[in-house]
């Protein structure tokens, strides 16, 4: 008996410094970060200085003209993370070479060599201003970041121009084909591990999962599918509580969008309000809407878990019809909860991710049947494009005489 008090004791000590560590501390009325989102080894955004090289001087006797500098080009790299690229460049200042000058034995100055740098795939890179200025989305391709300066020549009065100076934000996208979106606690990490090669930290307190996690899901064709758990987002992500929106990045390129959710609700700590399983589900919604409305556009499964739980059916069988027609159920919420706009599940599934091999089973194969249904959609969308792109091209030409 005292063994079990002592043991909820510490229990509930453990959940109130996790939660006092991950709830949003506030200085002048601005969240400030959190301790343990500083300590976080995952790294997934980075800013660097680029610069172009100087075109080299031109000749004005001979008319001869300088080199051009050289550009700085990120090239995307399999097998590569951010930390390799700190490591390898630990200042974070990349430059390129600066064109040769222009002079009595070599009139055309030799140009300055290109600055080839690997970063991972899946980096999206932002200038200053936050303006996209490209996406490296697949191996090998390669983006110009900073373009060197012309050589000296008539024009410029023989001075070299200097290159583009500018210093760019990397932001890396895991590239997963499903993204998992939860609250903490919910079940995400213990049904990527069941349904993959995973191995994700599990426990019985929120916010277990601090860093994105993949696992791949191999199927009998040998079709392989990747899957991403993201730390669990909580009720005013937005306002940076808990983990805040920091990792929904990484679901935007996903192809498939996995809610999971914990049929007996949710309760971040004493100090919040408790919220049922379709309260969660209104609240994910809003919060991904609040962080990018498209991503409610996405194909999305809902699988509601911890169905071995007691009295979890009777739950499902209230919440039952609200799921089904979500757009009714959002629009009875208060205006703080409510989205314009509600996410259309493709199917529901109820599964005990923990006890249950049968539904982890039924899970992996409902994914592949989404995906392969979207794949063909979207490869009908793009012939019927193509088509119609033909056609038009026909009827520019005229009608044909046969
Ligand atoms: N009864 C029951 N418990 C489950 C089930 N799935 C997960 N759990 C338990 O729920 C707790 C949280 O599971 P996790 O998989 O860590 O949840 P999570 O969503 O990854 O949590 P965060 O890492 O905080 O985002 C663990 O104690 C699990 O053992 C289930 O189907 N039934």
């Amino acid at each position: 008996m005292l063994n079990t008090t002592m043991n909820h004791f510490l229990k509930k000590i453990l959940i109130q410094t996790i939660v006092r560590q991950y709830s949003v501390s506030k200085k002048n009325g601005k969240p400030i970060r959190n301790h343990l989102k500083q300590n976080s080894k995952f790294l997934d955004s980075l800013r660097v200085h680029v610069r172009g090289g100087a075109g080299g001087f031109g000749f004005p006797k001979y008319g001869g003209e300088g080199g051009k500098g050289g550009d700085v080009c990120l090239v995307a790299t399999e097998d590569m993370t951010l930390k390799d690229f700190l490591r390898k460049c630990p200042q974070k200042r990349i430059r390129a070479e600066m064109g040769g000058n222009s002079h009595s034995r070599c009139i055309l100055g030799p140009i300055g060599e290109d600055k080839k740098v690997n970063v991972p795939v899946g980096i999206t890179v932002y200038d200053d201003q936050n303006v996209l200025i490209g996406d490296l989305n697949e191996a090998n391709s390669e983006l110009l970041v900073a373009k060197g300066g012309s050589g000296g020549n008539k024009t410029n009065g023989y001075c070299g121009v200097k290159g583009e100076s500018r210093s760019v934000k990397l932001e890396l996208k895991l590239i997963a084909d499903i993204g998992l979106v939860g609250f903490p606690n919910a079940g995400k990490s213990t049904l990527l591990k069941a349904i993959s090669n995973a191995k994700p930290k599990i426990a019985s307190y929120p916010f277990t999962t601090i860093r994105p996690n993949i696992g791949v899901m191999l199927y009998d064709d040998l079709r392989q599918i990747s899957m991403a758990d993201l730390p669990g987002l909580v009720e005013g992500a937005h306002c940076n509580i808990g983990m805040g929106h920091r990792f929904l990045r990484h679901v935007e390129r996903t192809k498939l969008l996995v809610f999971v959710v914990d049929i007996t609700g949710f309760q971040l700590s004493p100090k919040y309000k408790f919220r049922s399983c379709l309260d969660t589900v209104v609240l994910l919604n809003k919060e991904l809407e609040l962080y990018k409305k498209e991503l409610l556009d996405k194909p999305a499964l809902l699988v509601i878990n911890k169905m071995d739980t007691e009295g979890a059916k009777e739950k499902y069988l209230e919440i039952k019809d609200q799921l089904e027609n979500l757009d009714d159920a959002i629009s009875s919420y208060p205006d703080e909860i409510k989205s314009s706009k509600a996410i259309k599940f493709d199917k529901i599934l109820k599964i005990s991710a923990k006890n249950e091999p049968d539904d982890i089973k039924r899970v992996k194969t409902v994914i592949r049947e989404l995906l392969d249904v979207n794949e063909e959609l979207n490869n009908n969308i793009e012939n019927n494009i193509s088509l119609q792109n033909l056609k038009d091209q026909l009827k520019e030409r005229g009608p044909v005489l046969v």
